[in-house]
């Protein structure tokens, strides 16, 4: 493998508060080979091949799910005429300080601009308006996995806040009725809750504030998860559209009784963040964490060659290699002239979860010894176990990630209705509270505790909270704030 970046060296520093995380972050992304930052243009990434794999397998996954839940997938065009972006007001109003403009073709100045897709829904719902006739031509479910592109002016960051957003999944759904749209929205919301478990990321889902919600939509439920500095990310958003596109451009059906309907729509969209997060959760002091399922490589041997012993063991280690490969478990041998003790820093700081060291006692026992990247461990076993224990520990490996990451989570949500400690509280990480669910009041609480309102949990929930901080008056809701990337 080529070494993209040379051999960088981790921070040492335990990972800690905000300095070190982002100081943590942006090394592993270098020393682990997952992204090349020098890119010429601000808030646009090189993905390196280590990373691209990752970013792969988390895709394979994302695509797998959709599939299975009848969406077919699409790809639109990336430049969307200016009259076609603009002509839904409270979207365009949402964007229009974010989009890129294409104003060329060579020399010649365009007769219209082009925007670079910031979204699709605008490249989307025209099409929509003459692909569905009538009610057999409903639900339409669709979805791409594209880039995107917004000029974002807050702080750029790789895969958390980028320009070129490199991994855009968009689903874009058509109904007949508000129910099934409504339906819909459920069935993304699990469709995402089971790809963030499986990932072992934990999250939240709330309702955003009206001031807050996707521009077009009727409303959104975010995915929010807890980064190590104590800010939120948010990790996914599925947006209950209503009738608002399909009034804009026409999007209707024939019903059954000959009437013409318009459509209700959902839309719901993952980023390059879901591999930001999962960096930045599961990973350590050595580096990269990664659960097994997305790993390039699930098992690296690394064989402890001796004099006299050598052919030996790279033989053992090409019939261990062959048992775990008739498993299906993606493993490499790393026979580089290298010191076994750099190879085992080397494959650390990928994440590499089991590491199988094989040495000249190991032969003459015929065992193994047999390195979790999660505990920091190792465990000693016979030969002929490797075939059964290797899955299973690859398997345990998952489970200890999630585990470990919902418990961090958890610590991480405060829940009190003191002013004072809800404004200490935010930036450490997500305060619950009461809300007498005012906008006054929740923009007040923004001010005063210094955090986004990232909204009231979904599902709907009774609140035990008696008082709205601000003002006083009874509790409807429970909200959350906290400081967010
Ligand atoms: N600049 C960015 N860099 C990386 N990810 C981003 C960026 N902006 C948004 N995202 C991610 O993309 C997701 C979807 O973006 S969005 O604006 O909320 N929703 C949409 O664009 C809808 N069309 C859903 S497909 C967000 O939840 C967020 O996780």
């Amino acid at each position: 493998m080529h070494a993209f970046l040379g051999n960088a060296q981790l921070p040492s520093t335990p990972r800690g508060d905000r300095l070190e995380f982002s100081e943590w972050y942006a090394e592993v992304l270098r020393s682990a080979e997952i992204m090349d930052v020098r890119y010429p243009v601000k808030g646009m990434y090189v993905w390196l091949p280590y990373g691209f794999e990752i970013r792969q397998r988390v895709v394979e996954k994302l695509r797998r799910k959709l599939r299975e839940t009848g969406h077919e997938e699409v790809l639109f065009p990336t430049l969307i005429p200016e009259t076609q972006l603009k002509k839904e007001s409270e979207h365009i109003a949402g964007f229009e300080d974010e989009v890129y403009w294409v104003t060329h073709g060579g020399l010649k100045e365009l007769d219209e601009k082009l925007a670079l897709r910031p979204t699709s829904e605008t490249a989307i719902y025209p099409m929509f308006a003459l692909w569905i006739r009538s009610h057999a031509d409903l639900p339409l479910k669709i979805f791409q996995i594209v880039n995107t592109f917004r000029y974002e002016t807050k702080h750029t960051r790789p895969l958390i806040r980028m320009r070129e957003i490199t991994t855009f999944k968009e689903a874009h759904t058509a109904h007949a009725t508000e129910e099934e749209a409504e339906e819909q929205v459920k069935e993304a919301v699990e469709i995402y809750s089971s790809f963030f478990d499986e990932l072992g990321i934990p999250y939240i889902a709330s309702v955003r504030p009206e001031w807050d919600k996707f521009p077009g939509a009727e409303y959104t439920v975010a995915f929010d998860t807890l980064m190590p500095d104590g800010r939120t990310l948010q990790i996914g958003t599925v947006h209950m559209l209503g009738q608002n596109f399909a009034r804009t451009f026409e999007v209707t059906y024939e019903t059954e009784e000959g009437d013409q309907e318009y459509v209700y729509m959902t839309c719901y969209g993952i980023s390059d963040r879901v591999v930001a997060s999962m960096i930045a959760i599961h990973g350590d002091e050595r580096g990269l964490v990664l659960p097994p399922d997305v790993a390039p490589y699930q098992v690296v041997m690394v064989p402890i060659l001796k004099k006299g012993v050598r052919r030996k063991i790279l033989e053992r280690a090409a019939e261990v290699e062959e048992m775990l490969r008739e498993e299906g478990v993606r493993v490499k041998v790393d026979d580089r002239d290298m010191s076994p003790g750099r190879k085992f820093h080397y494959w650390e700081l990928k994440g590499v979860p089991l590491r199988i060291e094989l040495g000249a006692r190991e032969l003459e026992e015929g065992t193994a010894v047999v390195f979790r990247r999660d505990e920091l461990e190792r465990e000693t076993y016979a030969f002929e176990e490797l075939p059964d224990v290797v899955p299973e520990l690859l398997e345990d490996i998952a489970m200890e990630l999630r585990k470990r990451a919902r418990e961090k989570f958890e610590k991480g949500i405060f829940r009190t209705d003191s002013p004072e400690e809800a404004r200490r509280l935010v930036g450490e990480g997500i305060v619950e509270t009461g809300w007498c669910g005012s906008e006054r009041c929740g923009v007040r609480m923004e001010e005063e505790f210094g955090g986004d309102v990232l909204g009231t949990p979904y599902p709907e929930e009774d609140t035990e909270f008696e008082r709205c901080p601000i003002c006083g008056e009874t509790a409807e809701y429970t909200v959350r704030i906290a400081k967010t990337y």
